[in-house]
């Protein structure tokens, strides 16, 4: 059989997404507007996104931020905390403002301090939410210290997770950015209403990446980057036709002294190579036929929400990732796969 070289796909859809605010937000937006038609956007900034009224105007700016030749959407939520009000949520919801709302287990992950100090402390608002199937999205980590950082999510599906799906079986679930081969079984023998999104790093690569020739803090993002056994088991999930995982980058810019640094940031930016990575990925396990599922067909189908009609065009072309991108407001930031060349280009 020849090598495939070109596959026209509908267009996709990011369904986790952190696009900061301001001028971060005006630099790094145009990367997922130009290939994405909506994406759900994260709501942790500082302060966390809890209130609708704030929720409206952040939206107003990224409205404003998008290049006026592209057409997207940005999907709002809001950040579950111990004091979320409820009544704001379903209101959010029911006028069509928020599409979902976000679990962060109190320092979990980057601005996540203000997230939930316990599952029990927010059980009212997930029983309002499953009453009107609104989708919650969970960092799924446990953050107990002494639990250890490559088990934290596998922890969190036997700690956290399966004991909320037992009080609340109906609740639409989304396991983001899954990372584990505990996390891509039990959601492919999950229910119809627990899905995941997988980014392109954690089916790209394996935990050498962190360490390979040094130290390399542009592989480091939450979930750690985890055993090569995990990234095969994911591969296989994503491609095995279950319709229950779609595509979340999980692109998090930072500026590049903030994750060059004694402490460095958790996060990566990809959204300029995400797709031509998934692209990779999917021709390397075989399974190009998968691709436009997961990219553009499934996340829809989950957030029940019309299938794009637009298409992109993937090409078997070289090139090379930038090696910074400069920002101005901000500085530079370095996306993911600086200076490495990958084979597919959106067209
Ligand atoms: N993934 C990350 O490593 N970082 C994200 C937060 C998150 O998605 O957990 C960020 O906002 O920087
Ligand atoms: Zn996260
Ligand atoms: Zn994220």
């Amino acid at each position: 059989m020849s090598e495939v070289q070109k596959i026209i796909i509908k267009k996709p859809d990011d369904w986790h997404l952190h696009l900061r605010d301001e001028e971060m937000l005006k630099g790094v937006l145009p990367y997922s507007s130009k290939d994405y038609a909506r994406a759900i956007i994260m709501p942790n900034l500082m302060p966390p996104l809890k209130k609708l009224a704030d929720i409206i105007e952040y939206k107003k700016r990224l409205l404003s931020a998008i290049p006026s030749n592209d057409n997207f959407t940005p999907l709002m939520t809001t950040y579950l905390s111990d004091d979320t009000d409820v009544n704001d949520i379903i209101h959010g919801y029911q006028n069509g403002v928020l599409k979902a709302v976000k679990l962060y287990p109190a320092h979990a992950t980057t601005n996540s301090a203000h997230g939930v100090s316990s599952i029990n402390n927010v059980l009212p608002v997930l029983e309002a939410m499953q009453k009107q199937g609104i989708p919650l999205l969970i960092h799924g980590e446990v953050t107990d210290k002494a639990v250890d950082v490559f088990d934290r999510e596998a922890k969190f599906i036997d700690k956290t997770l399966i004991p909320l799906m037992k009080k609340l079986p109906e609740l639409k679930i989304v396991l983001e950015h899954a990372t584990t081969k505990e996390a891509a079984e039990f959601v492919m023998e999950g229910p119809a209403n627990l899905a995941a999104t997988v980014t392109p790093q954690h089916i790209l690569l394996n935990r050498n990446a962190l360490f390979q020739g040094g130290l390399k803090p542009h592989n480091y993002c939450l979930p750690i980057l985890k055993r090569d056994v995990h990234r095969v088991k994911l591969m296989q999930a994503v491609t095995s036709g279950c319709d229950r995982f779609f595509l979340g980058t999980d692109s998090a810019p930072h500026e590049k002294n903030r994750k060059e640094a004694a402490c460095g940031c958790a996060g990566t930016f990809n959204a300029p190579v995400a797709l031509s990575v998934y692209a990779h990925v999917f021709e390397q396990a075989n399974a190009l036929d998968k691709l436009e599922a997961f990219t553009s067909i499934n996340g829809a189908k989950f957030y029940q929400l019309p299938i794009n009609q637009d298409t992109v065009t993937l090409v078997k072309k070289k090139y090379k990732v930038e090696e910074v991108i400069y920002i101005p407001g901000v500085g530079d930031i370095v996306p993911f796969l600086a200076g490495e060349e990958l084979n597919w280009s959106v067209e």
